[in-house]
């Protein structure tokens, strides 16, 4: 039985289901539960995959992703407690739960991986950080690791990392593209039409994210490559000192932190 359970059919769900898809899982594998039974229904006619409720889909599955926001996790796992088998590994992809959280209201010894994965495993390029539960085995991890790596890049932590993975790579794409609106914003400004801008914008942040990956610098020798001596880029970097841009990213960040520690506690 290779069948995988999806639970919670939204941004995050659906973005994992079509990327199992991509990956190689046959539609036949793949089950998914939402309460939204009309959305669920139209996206699993989409993909061609089987749609049951949770109880259904989890009790037929030998993974079950668990995908829904962290204020619904208590209520659907009471619901699925019975349906999860002692072989059945049980992944979630929530923010702030935590491997102990999940034990504690499923059956005893059910292995457990906690995943932070990001909303680019719609392009296959996911960053997900998985950390494994206090029952899970080297297979069951392997397995999780197989099934995230096949879109996108995996790095496997201490738990006690998660909350600084969902601030950094979990919300990260929320800062690149609040970044890339204001870079576009800014062309607009300079009275560029907005789809030259858009083009400008994000071929830019594309070259300079594979310089960064393929030349292996660090960015600081990137951006002064840049800089030339009294030129454009340094007086734009001035201008970002100035409203303490830098700063603002370290508050913002440690902000998405504290939330995700925040959701462990069911705030
Ligand atoms: N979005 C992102 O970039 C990322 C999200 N995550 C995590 O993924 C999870 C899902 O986030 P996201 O996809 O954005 O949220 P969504 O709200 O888009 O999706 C969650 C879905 O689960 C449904 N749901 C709630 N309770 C149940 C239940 N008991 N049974 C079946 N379905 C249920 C919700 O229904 P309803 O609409 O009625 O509430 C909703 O359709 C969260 O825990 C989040 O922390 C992790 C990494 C990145
Ligand atoms: O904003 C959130 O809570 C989720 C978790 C990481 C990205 N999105």
């Amino acid at each position: 039985m290779n069948r995988i359970a999806i639970l919670g059919a939204g941004v995050m769900g659906g973005s994992l289901l079509s990327a199992l898809l991509r990956s190689g899982h046959p539609p036949a594998d793949l089950v998914l539960s939402d309460r939204m039974v009309l959305a669920t229904r139209t996206l699993a006619e989409e993909y061609a995959v089987g749609v049951a409720p949770a109880t259904e889909a989890a009790a037929g599955a030998s993974v079950v992703v668990l995908a829904v926001k962290p204020q619904d996790m208590s209520g659907l796992l009471a619901e699925i407690h019975e349906s999860i088998g002692p072989e059945t590994l049980v992944i979630s992809i929530a923010a702030g739960i935590s491997t102990e959280y999940l034990e504690n209201r499923l059956p005893a010894n059910t292995g457990v991986v906690r995943v932070m994965p990001n909303t680019p495993a719609q392009v296959d390029e996911a960053m997900s950080v998985l950390s494994a539960g206090r029952h899970c085995t080297a297979e069951h991890l392997a397995q999780a690791e197989r099934l995230l790596s096949a879109f996108g890049q995996v790095i496997i932590l201490d738990e006690k990392h998660q909350d600084a993975a969902t601030a950094i790579s979990g919300s990260g794409p929320a800062y690149i593209f609040y970044v890339t609106e204001a870079m576009i914003e800014a062309g607009v400004l300079l009275g560029l039409p907005r789809s030259t801008a858009t083009e400008m914008v994000v071929q830019t942040l594309y070259g300079a994210a594979t310089m960064i990956r393929e030349t292996g610098e660090h960015p600081s020798i990137l951006r002064e490559q840049v800089s030339s001596p009294g030129g454009t880029s340094v007086a734009a970097l001035r201008a970002l000192e100035d409203h303490k841009v830098r700063a603002a990213f370290l508050t913002a960040i440690e902000a998405a932190a504290r939330r995700s520690h925040e959701l462990s506690a069911g705030e």
